[in-house]
């Protein structure tokens, strides 16, 4: 069987749904595959799980602290894993029925359940049924790495952030391979909920893409809550014990070695884009598996698309969400919108957690640019001090002949919001003495962004 369509779109992650919105509304008949949960993996073993869970150690953590602020509560604090996990798999199942609603509920839409691989440049072929459309838009994401070559590891049971979502005990002592965003948010909620925690990184610093003084100042965060972290660990390998497995964290000495009751890899992603038949398309990938789009998103192909983590223009749900809008605009508006205007911002859900925006100190500092810096310690914002969470600090550095901000980072109580003021500022493309005359609201993390600015000094 065939059938021929105007579009078809491959993934409903967190473009393919929007961008079938805005198709059908077109006009368009529209074929949206889908392999396995709607939603993706944000929706289903991403953000949106990760978050809750997050939220709930956030509270355990502050009922264990609540005597700092003159709460009593009586007896120690208990983890009820199962229904902690209930609730992250409640918020997942809630969005996963709204996307598949919605989708399923569009005119002119025809929602296809099965793996969609390329047959010919646009024919895809999906159970036993082959598809053609003229527009072709693969939003097929992306699943954790895991090496083939790391010792030891296919001799033990090891998570993924898939399966980890499956525990119902806690882990006694949770080995976590990999320091950035994945191994921190979850090394950071297991200890909260009362495991034993080793973060592992190969890396001289965690969450090495940042500044220096971001990575000390987190890695000084997580270990005032009685994490290990062991940075520098050349040589990881595996084996199996009867408590688990242990963990080799150095090549030279046996003491550096850890056993672990669980052990979860959080050391990158990989596209799903070797399972979708792009040779038979002539659809050009680079070293890393990643489809190699132009700044329109337009891949090697004429008439196919990749939006989201598949085409390593972006990792965050809100980058595959500006794909999205990038690709509607450019075909639907008459835009011409392009991925190299994107001013990149995220943040990193640690409590406190870390907002980012534009380019870091290093960066700026390899850019030859004249500079203006700024930092100030959250010591220093009201904010933090009366809700007694004063770690981290605010920084931002500036481009001294132009005036406008090149980067900010704020690790500290909503840090994760108030970057939002900078990220605005440097999409407006005013200068910072505009933010300088912004009269924000008292007491909050934000009224303190005049201030940083008019410190801004030559770096
Ligand atoms: C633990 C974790 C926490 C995260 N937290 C955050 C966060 O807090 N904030 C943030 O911005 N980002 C976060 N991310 C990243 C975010 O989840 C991704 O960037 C985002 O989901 C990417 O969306 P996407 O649309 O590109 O792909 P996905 O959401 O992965 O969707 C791809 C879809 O395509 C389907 N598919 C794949 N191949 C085929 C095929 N051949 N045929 C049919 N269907 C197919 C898949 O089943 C899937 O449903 C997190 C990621 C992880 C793993
Ligand atoms: N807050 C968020 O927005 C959020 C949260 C979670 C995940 N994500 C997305 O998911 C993606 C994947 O996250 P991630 O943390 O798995 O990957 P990552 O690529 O950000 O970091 C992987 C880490 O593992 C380390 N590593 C790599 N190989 C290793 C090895 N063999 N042994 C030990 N350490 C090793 C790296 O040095 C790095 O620190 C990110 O790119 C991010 O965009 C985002």
């Amino acid at each position: 069987m065939s059938r021929a369509f105007d579009a078809i779109i491959v993934g409903a992650g967190q473009a393919g749904p929007a961008l079938a919105g805005r198709l059908t509304a077109a006009g368009m008949q529209v074929a949206l595959v889908e392999r396995h949960l709607f939603g993706g993996t944000c929706v289903n073993t991403g953000c949106m799980p990760t978050k809750t869970l997050v939220a709930s150690a956030r509270v355990a953590h502050q009922a264990r602290r609540a005597a700092d602020y003159g709460v009593m509560l009586q007896g120690d604090v208990r983890i009820d894993l199962p229904r902690v996990m209930a609730r992250a798999h409640k918020v997942s199942e809630t969005s996963r029925g709204n996307v598949e609603r919605w989708l399923t509920g569009m005119p002119h839409m025809t929602v296809l359940r099965g793996h969609a691989r390329f047959e010919a440049p646009h024919t895809l072929r999906v159970n036993d049924e082959s598809i053609t459309a003229p527009r072709i838009f693969l939003n097929v994401g992306g699943r954790a790495r895991v090496p083939d070559d790391m010792p030891g590891l296919a001799d033990i049971d090891y998570l993924t952030n898939t399966s980890i979502l499956q525990l119902n005990e806690l882990p006694r002592h949770l080995a976590v391979v990999g320091g950035s965003y994945i191994g921190l948010e979850y090394a950071q909620m297991f200890r909260r909920f009362g495991s034993q925690v080793t973060v592992v990184e190969r890396q001289s610093r965690l969450i090495g893409r940042e500044d220096e003084d971001v990575s000390e100042a987190i890695r000084a965060i997580v270990e005032a809550e009685g994490i290990r972290v062991r940075t520098g660990a050349e040589c990881i390998a595996f084996a199996p014990h009867a408590d688990g497995a242990v963990v080799k964290v150095d090549c030279s000495t046996s003491d550096k070695e850890i056993v672990a009751s669980h052990v979860l890899l959080a050391i990158g992603r990989l596209p799903n884009t070797d399972d979708l038949g792009l040779e038979h398309a002539g659809v050009a990938t680079d070293q890393h598996g990643y489809i190699v789009v132009d700044d329109t998103l337009a891949s090697s192909v004429s008439g196919i698309w990749a939006m989201g983590d598949c085409n390593g223009r972006g990792a965050f749900t809100h980058t595959a969400y500006n794909d999205f809008e990038i690709i509607a605009a450019n075909l639907l508006d008459g835009a011409q919108r392009r991925v190299s205007a994107r001013i990149p911002g995220y943040a990193l859900f640690t409590d406190p957690p870390l907002g980012r925006v534009g380019l870091t100190e290093a960066q700026a500092r390899a850019s030859g640019k004249r500079l203006l810096l700024s930092k100030r310690p959250m010591t220093r914002v009201g904010r933090a001090v009366e809700r007694d969470e004063t770690q981290g600090f605010m920084k931002v550095v500036a481009d001294a002949d132009t005036r406008r901000i090149l980067g900010a980072a704020i690790l500290g109580v909503s840090g994760d919001e108030a970057i939002h003021g900078v990220l605005d500022m440097m999409n407006a493309d005013q200068p910072f003495d505009t933010l300088q005359w912004a009269v924000p609201i008292h007491p909050t993390v934000s009224e303190l962004l005049p201030t940083l600015v008019g410190d801004l000094k030559p770096a």
